[in-house]
């Protein structure tokens, strides 16, 4: 027969037990207590340091130059405060019967600038952002900044990664339209810093519409995608039917995930959004880190340039699009853009989704380029011709725009000859260079680009 269990041995187990669990339940407790009381200091900590130090941006298009972006705003931007929310107010007011309120991305931008420039002279309100990071010479972006402040545009100095700023210029403004220009631009910049193209392009325009679908009301956004989308394409002239999936550069790629993305909010919150794809934009106030600007640089200062040409030992072309086409171009797209149908974060109904392309419908070989500007300059280019470095570069782009101008009579009219004369006139202008131009050129008898 088996014995009956020993149920005192047992009970002595299970007290023996409970007093292990409650010793070490005061245990947890005065350590999670002091965990709490440490993390509790060390948030009290950090925000010490955020008020003395006046409230740092969370991101930074630029890995390279956090702290040199964080000066800039902390010198200036968002204080918050009467005064500043005032600026913000009155350059963001159309002063015009149904008049847009805009808000700017990348205000201080090559393209910002004058879609900045040709709104307000229309009557538009706009309100500029931009974190004037350094990946080209801040100066010039500087200095576009006073031209905007010239004509009562407020450009105010943030990132697109700090979402208290965003929310807050929309509880002061409640903007009509977003022109999303900020990005980290560049097709072979990609390879030395891929970094800075996952975080303007992608992380950035992700922040931009979580906070557009939230406003009340949301905005209508129009936004710059990129030629560089059609990447390996060999259909001619690209047009937005071909396949775009497979991007030539990581820039590309951030490009194409932006229009996925415009898909998405699109889909679930309502948001109307444009991407136009731009075809390599030139003109006065243009980017030092393009070719025809750096070009014109180093022909002048007597530098060897580098001409690309094909593996098959082609000429490379691009579609070069005069700045002033593109800016008809997005005024285009931003008074045919449909109002978004969500509010407080819901969709409401269907909303508009558009791509398209913004080119010139004339590509030119770089040599053409190149020749172009020895004619202006009057200067010979010492010219190596290379094989284009695997960098992402694509040899060839054409646009097709018809539909642009099905839509809203988009119609490019500067050929590049044209454009790279008024580019060169500002050009010489701006760095208050005595050009050897030949006088067919009129180039010194004319007053300076100041604007466009
Ligand atoms: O349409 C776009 O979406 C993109 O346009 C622009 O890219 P790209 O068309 O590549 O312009 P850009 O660099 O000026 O090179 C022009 C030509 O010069 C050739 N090139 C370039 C450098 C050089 O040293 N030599 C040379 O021959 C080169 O092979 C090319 O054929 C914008 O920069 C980009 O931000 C994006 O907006």
């Amino acid at each position: 027969m088996a014995s009956p269990p020993d149920t005192s041995k047992s009970i002595k187990l299970e007290r023996y037990n409970s007093y292990i669990r409650k010793v070490n339940s005061t245990k947890l407790l005065n350590a999670s207590s002091k965990l709490l009381f440490r993390a509790t200091l060390l948030v009290a900590l950090i925000l010490v340091f955020l008020f003395t130090f006046n409230y740092p941006p969370l991101g930074d298009t630029n890995n390279n130059h956090h702290v040199h972006t964080h000066a800039h705003f902390l010198s200036s931007a968002f204080g918050g405060g009467a005064a500043w929310e005032k600026q913000v107010r009155h350059s963001s007011t159309p002063r015009r019967p149904n008049g847009m309120s805009v808000l700017v991305t990348g205000a201080v931008g090559f393209v910002g600038t004058h879609c900045s420039l040709a709104l307000k002279k229309r009557g538009d309100g706009v309100l500029g952002l931009d974190n004037f990071n350094s990946y080209y010479d801040p100066s010039l972006k500087r200095a576009r900044q006073a031209v905007l402040a010239k004509h009562q545009v407020f450009v105010v100095e943030g990132d697109l990664n700090d979402t208290p700023l965003l929310v807050k210029l929309f509880d002061v403004v409640p903007f009509t339209h977003i022109l999303h220009l900020a990005a980290q631009a560049g097709v072979r910049y990609a390879m030395q810093n891929p970094q800075s193209y996952v975080q303007s392009n992608i992380a950035g325009f992700v922040n931009l519409l979580e906070v557009a679908k939230a406003a009340n009301p949301q905005p209508s956004i129009v936004w710059a995608s990129s030629s560089s989308v059609y990447g390996l394409n060999t259909q001619n002239p690209f047009s937005e039917l071909h396949r775009t999936d497979q991007p030539a550069s990581l820039y590309a790629a951030t490009k194409k995930a932006g229009e996925e993305i415009a898909h998405t909010y699109n889909h679930i919150y309502g948001l109307s959004l444009t991407g136009l794809r731009f075809f390599t934009v030139y003109g006065p106030w243009g980017r030092p880190d393009m070719a025809y600007f750096f070009f014109t640089k180093d022909i002048l200062q007597g530098k060897t340039i580098d001409v690309y040409q094909t593996q098959d030992g082609k000429e490379v072309a691009r579609d070069f699009t005069y700045i002033d086409d593109i800016v008809k171009g997005c005024v285009g797209a931003l008074d045919t853009a449909e109002k978004s149908t969500g509010s407080g974060g819901k969709k409401r109904g269907p909303a508009q989704l558009r791509v398209y392309n913004l080119g010139n419908t004339s590509p030119v070989p770089v040599g053409k380029l190149v020749s172009i500007l020895e004619g202006l300059l009057n200067t010979k280019a010492k010219k190596h011709v290379i094989k284009m470095p695997r960098n992402g570069d694509v040899p060839y782009t054409h646009a097709n725009v018809s539909l642009a101008y099905t839509d809203f009579g988009y119609k490019p009219t500067t050929d590049l000859a044209t454009g790279l004369r008024k580019f060169v006139k500002w050009y010489v202008s701006y760095y208050g260079i005595k050009p050897r131009v030949k006088k067919e050129n009129h180039l010194d008898n004319e007053l300076p680009e100041d604007s466009a």
